[in-house]
Formats: structure tokens, sequence, C-alpha cells
């Protein structure tokens, strides 16, 4: 599973509003199918290889990039069959089928299938779930290589509603931008390897995948301080904020210090006692703090994050530190990257509402912080409204302390001064390639060795 970094996501109705521009600008929608269409054909065409094609049409619009999709096969010398669910009903769908020469079958149980299908059935004009029998008849059908032309049938494209698992593709082709599906949990799982077609529609989205990860290479002119010096408050379990300090380090930080630990990860880590902490929070180097890791909710974590508000200095907040400054940070004004996961998010924000990108909007536009809502389809959000999707991730991070891992990441590209949205996802980033790069047997350590 992949997707494209750093794509425009668009919802269904901002490409609806896309496509009417790029219309009155010149380019018809007609011509945009044929593009559409011209794309899945190309990647039938090359997953084929020869092999026999079936194309499956539905109604709308999505039916007719799949009727074009089968006369450029064809036209290429490709063994391809169409078979429709229903007749075309828009005017774009209709001149699309007209051009097909070949036969239409129907789609019941006598289809007979293919090596490759092609799902032309439903995509962004799916207002409501399959119908029970029709989705376990997709289902059924025998094909080794699903080709899902913008969504898979039956998801819903702006991941809000968790229907029924549609037609799982291996590949899929997004128009002109990517959906919400395509990065959102449960829907993105069906997705498969997302394309991204442009077809010549221009979006300029504020929500977007992932960037590459960054090559943060000092400056010639770099030194620690300049680099970044961070400081990591340790709680009652002190291994979680020295993987934060650590992983800081590792993320690029020139300067780390670990104020409540008795013994540093790395040798290069400065762990003092925890009676500097207050001093240390006056030092105008420090740029970033991190309090969370490993520091359960009480008087003392409490005090600690009110002392770190106080001195104005950018924060990350993880776990029970994101409920001790929660009252504090709807006051506005303060610097912060928030680290929930699900649970944490949930107690935190109780009230956000709609998918995934809506509540971690929400979240960030109540606290005026950046929000990483973390999973395996990390959303990071912005109180100005940017939004960057981490999906898929690496699955070799779903274990214990690759949070403050991330955590610590967070705070080194933080301490460096800069946009904290960006930093944030510059953290997520380092994280995910990190993870992929060890791979299986990936324990939290490993990420902060060498
Ligand atoms: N982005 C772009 O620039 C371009 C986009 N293009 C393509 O257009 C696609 C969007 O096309 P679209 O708007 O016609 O909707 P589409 O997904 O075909 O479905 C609508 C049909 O499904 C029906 N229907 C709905 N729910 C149903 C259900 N549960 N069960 C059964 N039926 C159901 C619905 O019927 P109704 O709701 O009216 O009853 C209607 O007939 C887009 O995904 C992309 O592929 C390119 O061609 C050009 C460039
Ligand atoms: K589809």
């Amino acid at each position: 599973m992949s997707v494209p970094a750093d794509a425009p996501i668009l919802t269904s109705s901002a490409m609806r509003d896309a496509e009417a521009a790029c219309a009155a600008s010149g380019t018809s929608l007609s011509e945009l199918m044929d593009r559409a269409g011209a794309a899945v054909a190309d990647i039938a065409w090359r997953m084929a290889a020869g092999a026999p094609v079936l194309i499956l049409c539905g109604p709308g619009n999505n039916g007719g990039d799949g009727y074009v999709a089968a006369r450029l096969l064809r036209e290429r010398g490709a063994n391809v069959r169409v078979a429709a669910l229903a007749p075309p009903t828009t005017d774009l769908a209709k001149a699309a089928r007209a051009k097909w020469a070949g036969a239409v079958e129907p789609i019941d149980e006598t289809l007979a299938p293919a090596p490759v299908a092609v799902d032309a059935l439903f995509g962004v004009g799916l207002t409501r779930p399959l119908a029970a029998e029709l989705a376990g008849r997709l289902r059924a059908l025998a094909v080794r290589r699903v080709i899902a032309v913008d969504v898979p049938s039956g998801v819903d494209a702006d991941g809000e509603h968790d229907w029924a698992p549609p037609l799982p593709a291996h590949v899929t082709v997004a128009l002109g931008a990517l959906k919400r599906a395509h990065v959102l949990l449960p829907a993105a799982q069906h997705c498969g390897r997302v394309l991204l077609a442009g077809i010549g529609i221009v979006c300029d989205a504020t929500i977007r995948t992932l960037p590459r990860p960054p090559a943060p290479l000092p400056g010639v002119t770099s030194h620690k301080f300049s680099r970044g010096m961070m400081l990591v408050r340790a709680g009652p379990m002190p291994g979680a904020a020295a993987l934060a300090a650590a992983a800081g380090l590792r993320a690029g930080a020139g300067y780390a210090v670990l104020s409540g630990a008795d013994t540093a990860p790395l040798s290069a880590i400065i762990a003092e006692d925890g009676d500097h902490y207050p001093a240390r929070l006056g030092d105008k180097r420090v740029g970033a703090v991190v309090i969370g890791p490993g520091y359960p909710a009480g008087m003392a974590l409490d005090r600690d994050v009110a002392s770190a508000i106080d001195s104005a200095r950018p924060l990350v907040l993880d776990a029970a530190a994101i409920d001790a400054a929660l009252p504090r940070l709807r006051g506005g004004g303060l610097t912060a990257i928030l680290t929930p996961h699900e649970g944490e998010f949930v107690r935190a924000f109780p009230g956000a509402e709609g998918g995934k990108i809506d509540r971690a909007l929400a979240a960030a536009a109540e606290t005026g912080s950046v929000v990483i809502y973390k999973g395996a389809d990390t959303v990071i959000a912005a109180p100005d409204g940017r939004v960057a999707a981490a999906w898929p991730g690496s699955p070799w991070l779903a274990t214990a302390g690759t949070g403050d891992v991330l955590a610590g990441a967070c705070g080194a590209m933080l301490s460096r001064g800069g946009d904290p949205f960006d930093a944030a996802v510059q953290a997520a980033a380092w994280h995910i390639a990190r993870a992929a790069h060890i791979g299986p047997g990936l324990v939290a350590d490993d990420l902060v060795g060498e």
C-alpha cells in the first residue's frame, strides 16, 4: 500500500468545484473524462500484460471513465470486455458508452471473471452504501487484480461513513486529486496502491499527503545550539522520556537535556536532577520542551506543565500532559504540538465530530495548536486549516514506545524555531522513514539506535 507524497486531498464537493472551474477555464468535462479513461487504460494495459481485462461500469461518470478506458484498450489491441450494472444516466457517460463498439454484458451471477478487472462502478457520486447483495456479488467475482477508478466502489469517498467492505482494489487510480478515503481508515486499506492521475485539474489544496522525509543536513555555520536545544521532562517512568530525548538528537537536535532522570540513554544527552527544571525553562536557548512521555496524570505533572507554559517555550505535549494543558491552550497564544493517540484524543476532544480529518481540524482550532492525531492513519492538523495525512505510515510502528520517539522528534524539529506544523510534519515523516528502514522486528529503541 502506498500513496503519492505531498499530493492534494479533496472532498467530493471540492472535487466537483475544481472540475467546474476547469470546465469554466476551457477544458471540457468530456475532455477530463477522456483523460481519466486514458490514465486507467494505461495502467490496465500494463497490469494485464496481454491477459483479458473485464471493465465493470456503473451508471454515472465513474462508469463513463470505464467505457472510455475500454475503447482505448481495444484500440491498442487488448482483449477487453465490458459489463454494466445499469445503462448510463449522465450525458457524459452516455456519450462514452456510445463510442464503445463492443458488447455490454449484465453484471449478474452468469458473469465470467477475468484475470484483471477495472472497477468503474461508483466513484465520488456514491451517496449511500451498496446494496448488500451487490456488494457480496462483487466480492465473490474471482479476479486476480482489481484496478479501481477513482475509489473502490462501495467506499464513502469523504471517509466519513464506514460502509460495508467494498470491492478491494490492488491499484486505485485517483482522478484529479486524492480523496479522503485514500488516506483514512477503514477505506484506505481497500485502495491498495494509490496512483494519482493529474488529468489537468488545478487544485491548491491545504489538505495533502505527507511530503518526503527531510534530509536535515546541518549548515556549514551550524553549531549545537543553532541546530536546536530541547528539554525533555522525565516523569516517574523515565525510560519513555529517555527515548524522546534520544529521538530528538537522532532527528537532528543539537543539544538535549533530560530533566529528572539519573542516567542518559546516549552520552551526549545531559541527564540532570529535576530540581534544575525551573532554571532550565528560563534558559533562552531552549527551543522546545517535551513533556508527557512516561508521566501520568497528577499534581506533579500539572505543576511541571504549568511551569513549561509559563516559560513561553514552544511545547510538545503528549499523553496526560495534553489534558493538563488544555484549559490554558484554549486561551490561545501558545506554540504547541499535541500528540494524542485515539484514546487520548477522544478524552481531550469529546465534542469533535465528522471524519478523522475534520476531528483533527476541530481539535487544532479549539487549542490553537498543531495536533498529531496518531494511529495507522495519522492526521496532522494546524489551526489555520492545513492538514497532512500520513497514511500508510509503517505498521512496524505499532509497538510500545514509538509514540515517545515521535514526541522527541517533534521536539527536535520544533526546537530549531519555525512553523510548528512544518515541524510536526517533518517529525512524522522522519519517524515513518526510520521505521520503514528498520522494518521487521522493530522495537522503539531501534528508532533511536545508530
Ligand atoms: N474528478 C474529475 O475531475 C473527474 C471525475 N470523473 C469521474 O466521475 C466520477 C463521479 O461521477 P458521478 O458524479 O456521476 O458519480 P458516480 O460515482 O459515477 O455515481 C453516481 C451514480 O451512482 C448512483 N448511486 C449512488 N449511490 C448508489 C448506491 N448505493 N447504489 C446504487 N447506485 C448508486 C447514482 O444514482 P442516484 O444516487 O441518482 O440514485 C448515480 O447514478 C468520479 O468518481 C470520476 O470517476 C471523470 O469522469 C471526469 C473527471
Ligand atoms: K470505482
